[in-house]
């Protein structure tokens, strides 16, 4: 057997896991040795060896494929949506059972994106207001995108930790999601049009100034690096890794 990494790749058919099968066949560290569409039966990527699979399928699938994988000992690296506080929970229940097993969950494996989240996260604090503006193509199946979940998210614990007061709004009357999703009280905006791939802004609003932190992904490209770093460190990470930011230097 050759010591290079053997990977899977999981929603082998899709727009991302199509570009990521690409990835790990051009990555001269790595070994293809699954690739699954819908219907293909999970025990291919043990068959195969597989000592990573990259879990790149839909919220209806990947908890289904997530407690094979970890309940096989193979380690995981998801960009699939979707997650909750509860499907977080259980996954840390199969982690909890398969000791040595890592899974790294990203919500955006492209670097821009990471440090989006990183920059709008550090700036919430100096802000009155902020809102996050997410753009996608039209066939993508969850609003808000994951990533602007991810980012609100982490706007709203900095916002929490500077002791900044709600947000101003005079709002008194709206036609429904004039003003957003609510995401711990950031307002999340959803955008599908034809010609974009994934797009975001975080608008940051203050006493007679505006800041925008914007990163666009122009091609599944974008995503590759990130993954291919994932598949690379996720075996020395046991248990959940929530963000690639975790797998990157950022300061
Ligand atoms: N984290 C990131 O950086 C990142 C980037 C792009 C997309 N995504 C996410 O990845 C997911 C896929 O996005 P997409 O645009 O490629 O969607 P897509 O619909 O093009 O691809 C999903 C593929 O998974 C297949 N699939 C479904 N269930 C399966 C199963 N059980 N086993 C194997 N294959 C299965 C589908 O048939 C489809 O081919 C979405 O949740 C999307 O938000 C994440
Ligand atoms: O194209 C998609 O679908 C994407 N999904 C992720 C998200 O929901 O944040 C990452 C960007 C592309």
């Amino acid at each position: 057997m050759s010591d290079k990494l053997r990977v899977a790749v999981l929603g082998a058919k899709g727009r991302i896991g199509s570009e990521a099968v690409r990835a790990v066949e051009a990555a001269g560290d790595m070994e293809l040795v699954a690739a699954l569409g819908r219907g293909d039966a999970l025990s291919a990527v043990t068959d195969g060896g597989a000592q990573v699979a990259v879990e790149l399928t839909t919220p209806g699938s990947v908890m289904e494929n997530l407690e094979f994988l970890v309940g096989n000992g193979i380690h995981a690296v998801v960009g699939t949506t979707g997650w909750t506080d509860e499907r977080l929970a259980t996954l840390r229940g199969w982690l909890d059972a398969s000791p040595g097993t890592g899974v790294l969950i990203a919500p955006n494996f492209s670097i821009g994106a990471v440090l989006t989240m990183a920059f709008a996260q550090q700036a919430a604090r100096y802000f009155e207001s902020v809102e996050v503006v997410e753009l996608h193509h039209p066939n993508k199946a969850d609003a808000p995108s994951g990533t602007a979940t991810r980012t609100a998210q982490l706007i709203a614990a900095a916002r929490a930790e500077a002791q900044l007061p709600a947000q101003p709004d005079a709002t008194a009357t709206a036609l429904d999601g004039a003003r957003g999703a609510d995401v711990d009280g950031v307002p999340v905006h959803a955008v599908r049009l034809r010609g974009l791939l994934a797009h975001q802004e975080v608008l940051l609003g203050g006493e007679g100034e505006t800041l925008t932190i914007r990163h666009d992904s122009l091609h599944h490209s974008s995503f590759m690096p990130g993954i291919l770093l994932g598949a690379r460190r996720v075996g020395s990470a046991p248990g959940l890794t929530f963000g690639l930011e975790h797998f990157l230097d950022l300061n």
